[in-house]
């Protein structure tokens, strides 16, 4: 069965835009590994525009703690800065199980293409060697080429890094999907047939990026094998919906119970 992981991204946005430690990223995570879900990702940017190092520590101890797959994203080609002591020295310090290599940008609002691994493998083979030293499986963020022979080619290259799976980058799909039509259909046919390539190659096959509730259920329908899928964008705002009722209502009745003169005290 294709697994679970959750981005907790999305909460850190949350929280940072008032300063303090409301919505916790640690409570969140909680509540997504007690609801089910099998892991744990998050993407530290090295603005520190959402995830910081401490939140990194803080998931890293708690998966740890919980036995269950901790996913760090991010560039290893990116430099250190202040509060960003970059993407191997995180993995050193946090042993992640999973290690994801995403060659974003910092101008990038987020993740918009995978490595061009016959170009990359190369410099991506010794950082591949170094993360699997210090006991994490390594994925690396991939495109889905509409060329079957570039898809084999590029399944290859990333295979001969050493990685043991690539992650379909799926923006592309969730865009087709919204539109439907016979664009999802080529699409769905792009994104199987790397899947495919992948796994001849001997690469295993995550996949990620604006995956949500509508659009998971026909990719892994026409993806077959696809061992896991981290979520976070589409899944907090939909969080976010699907709790608003029950939250508004409880709202209302601390109001109400505070006019008909009732009192609570202060926790
Ligand atoms: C690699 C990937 O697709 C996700 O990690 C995505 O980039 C989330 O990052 P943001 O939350 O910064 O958009
Ligand atoms: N690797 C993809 C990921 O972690 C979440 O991407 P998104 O759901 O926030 O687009």
């Amino acid at each position: 069965m294709t697994r679970l992981s959750v981005n907790v991204n999305k909460v850190a946005v949350l929280r940072n835009s008032r300063g303090g430690r409301d919505p916790d990223v640690v409570e969140a995570a909680i509540a997504c590994l007690d609801a089910g879900a099998h892991g744990i990702t998050v993407h530290p940017r090295p603005d520190a525009r959402h995830i910081r190092t401490d939140d990194v520590m803080a998931l890293a101890a708690l998966t740890l703690e919980r036995g269950v797959e901790f996913n760090l994203e991010g560039n290893p080609f990116a430099p250190p800065r202040p509060g960003y002591p970059g993407f191997l020295a995180l993995c050193e310090a946090t042993r992640p199980a999973q290690a994801t290599l995403v060659p974003d940008g910092d101008a990038q609002l987020t993740s918009d293409h995978g490595f061009d691994f016959q170009r990359d493998a190369d410099r991506l083979r010794p950082l591949v060697a170094s993360l699997q030293a210090l006991g994490c499986r390594v994925s690396l963020f991939a495109d889905a080429p509409e060329d079957p022979a570039l898809a084999t080619a590029q399944a290859t290259a990333a295979a001969s890094t050493g990685a043991q799976r690539i992650e379909l980058y799926t923006g592309p799909y969730a865009e087709a999907a919204s539109q439907g039509g016979a664009g999802l259909i080529r699409g769905l046919e792009r994104f199987s047939g790397m899947a495919a390539a992948a796994a001849a190659a001997g690469l295993g096959v995550n996949a990620g990026h604006d995956l949500n509730q509508d659009n998971l259920g026909p990719f892994l329908a026409a993806v077959p094998g696809v061992l896991e899928v981290s979520i976070g964008h589409a899944l907090i705002g939909e969080a976010l919906h699907a709790g608003l009722p029950a939250t508004v209502r409880a709202y209302l009745a601390v109001i109400d119970h505070a006019s008909r003169g009732g009192s609570i005290p202060l926790a």
